[in-house]
């Protein structure tokens, strides 16, 4: 089963306030400590407090370390510390890049500070053994604010957004988002950065937990919090779709029927012929098939194989499908399945399945019309009334 998180950094992210966030979604605080004594034996004490930023209700993680940190570590020993837990290895990998950038020297050679610290380790390992306990299996993230002034760090003085966090909100939507303080820290960005596969606003799914972690700070007016959103993704309603095209002006006509007929019980989702004017005014038809890219390489072998075209123009188109289900009705002499569409919930189309009234007219001798009637208004009778979300 596919379970989603959503982070909502919109008031900025740090490591200790995703994990809080984790937390409070339902991770257990035992797996989560198990994993980060795994990496620091008896170097680390996690806890977890409800606390209120700006009036609304957090966990925050508490990351307290037991024993002191060495003031120097390189990327090396922190690699070395990590060896097996490939995640968070993962996100030090692009801290330990973004510092490199910044100061100028090879990521192996990076001398983490507070950056590197027990606590950030902590952070990080913990994160990743909580979003495994949470049975998450993909994630995401929303734009991410960063903050703004001025921050003190080993380095001195630093303008925020500080530097390494800059170097890792490349290619993600951010702002500052306003005030002046440091919203983002490296270690947030990079927890981000290395495990949501998209910046995305609240993507559509099913929600089932919703999880507050607390930042340090509590700002009045905003509230100092990152919100994990966790459920079951709403499978997409676009996707990409291939166009095969060939223009025909020598095929017996004849056999057209027949090559749509194939295309379709090849795969296509679609196939049809429009009548056009070629070169040198010779009548002539565009034979065009419109199918999943996963189809394409075995419609186009046929429309080679059926007709008598030299050439196969392709291209990709992204196709928007509403989601749709069937119901039957029943009307005098049996049962038509009607197709309804959706969106947003609503019903937009419901129309009775054609080949379902054919059979039916054929079986009992009626006009195929008088039962296409019939089961509208059996369709309507149940509720499936098309066009309700385009009332306005
Ligand atoms: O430790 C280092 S090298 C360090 C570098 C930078 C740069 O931007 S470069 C920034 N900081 C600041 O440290 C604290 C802690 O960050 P965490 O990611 O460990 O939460 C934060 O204020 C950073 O701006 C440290
Ligand atoms: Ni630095």
């Amino acid at each position: 089963m596919s379970r989603h998180a959503w982070i909502d950094a919109s008031a900025g992210v740090a490591g200790d306030m995703l994990l809080g966030a984790l937390l409070d979604a339902g991770a257990s605080l035992e797996v989560v400590q198990r994993a980060v004594d795994a990496v620091l034996p008896d170097s680390i004490a996690l806890s977890a407090a409800t606390v209120t930023r700006a009036g609304l209700r957090a966990l925050k993680a508490e990351v307290t370390p037991l024993v002191a940190a060495p003031p120097h570590r390189t990327w090396r020993d922190i690699r070395a510390l990590l060896d097996g837990s490939g995640d968070a290895l993962a996100v030090f990998e692009r801290l330990a890049e973004a510092e490199g950038r910044v100061h100028g020297v090879d990521a192996d050679e990076v001398h983490f500070h507070e950056v590197g610290a027990l606590d950030s380790v902590a952070d990080i390992v913990g994160v990743c053994a909580a979003l495994r306990d949470l049975g998450v299996t993909s994630v995401s993230a929303g734009e991410v604010a960063l903050g703004a002034g001025r921050v003190r760090t080993a380095h001195g003085e630093l303008p925020v957004p500080a530097p390494a966090v800059l170097e890792l909100s490349r290619g993600w939507r951010v702002t500052s988002g306003g005030g002046s303080n440091e919203l983002a820290t490296p270690t947030g960005l990079a927890l981000i950065q290395a495990l949501a596969g998209r910046c995305e606003d609240l993507p559509p799914m099913t929600v089932d937990t919703v999880g507050v972690g607390a930042g340090g700070r509590d700002t009045p007016g905003r509230a100092n919090v990152v919100r994990v959103v966790l459920g079951a993704p709403v499978p997409s309603t676009s996707a990409q779709s291939v166009v095969l095209e060939a223009n025909v002006d020598d095929l017996d006509p004849r056999l057209w029927p027949g090559v749509l007929t194939g295309l379709l019980a090849e795969g296509a989702d679609d196939a049809w012929l429009v009548p056009i004017l070629m070169k040198k005014g010779r009548p002539a038809h565009t034979l065009t098939v419109l199918c999943t890219p996963e189809r394409a390489a075995a419609l186009r072998t046929r429309i080679f194989r059926d007709t008598s075209t030299l050439g196969v123009r392709e291209s990709s188109r992204t196709k928007t499908a509403l989601p749709r289900a069937f119901r039957e009705v029943t009307v005098a002499g049996g049962t038509v399945a009607i197709k309804i569409g959706y969106a947003d919930g609503l019903i937009t189309q419901a129309m009775p399945e054609f080949a379902d009234v054919a059979a039916l007219a054929a079986g009992t001798g009626r006009p195929e019309r008088v039962v296409l009637q019939e089961a509208l208004a059996a369709a309507t009778a149940a509720g499936l009334i098309a066009g309700l979300a385009w009332a306005g």
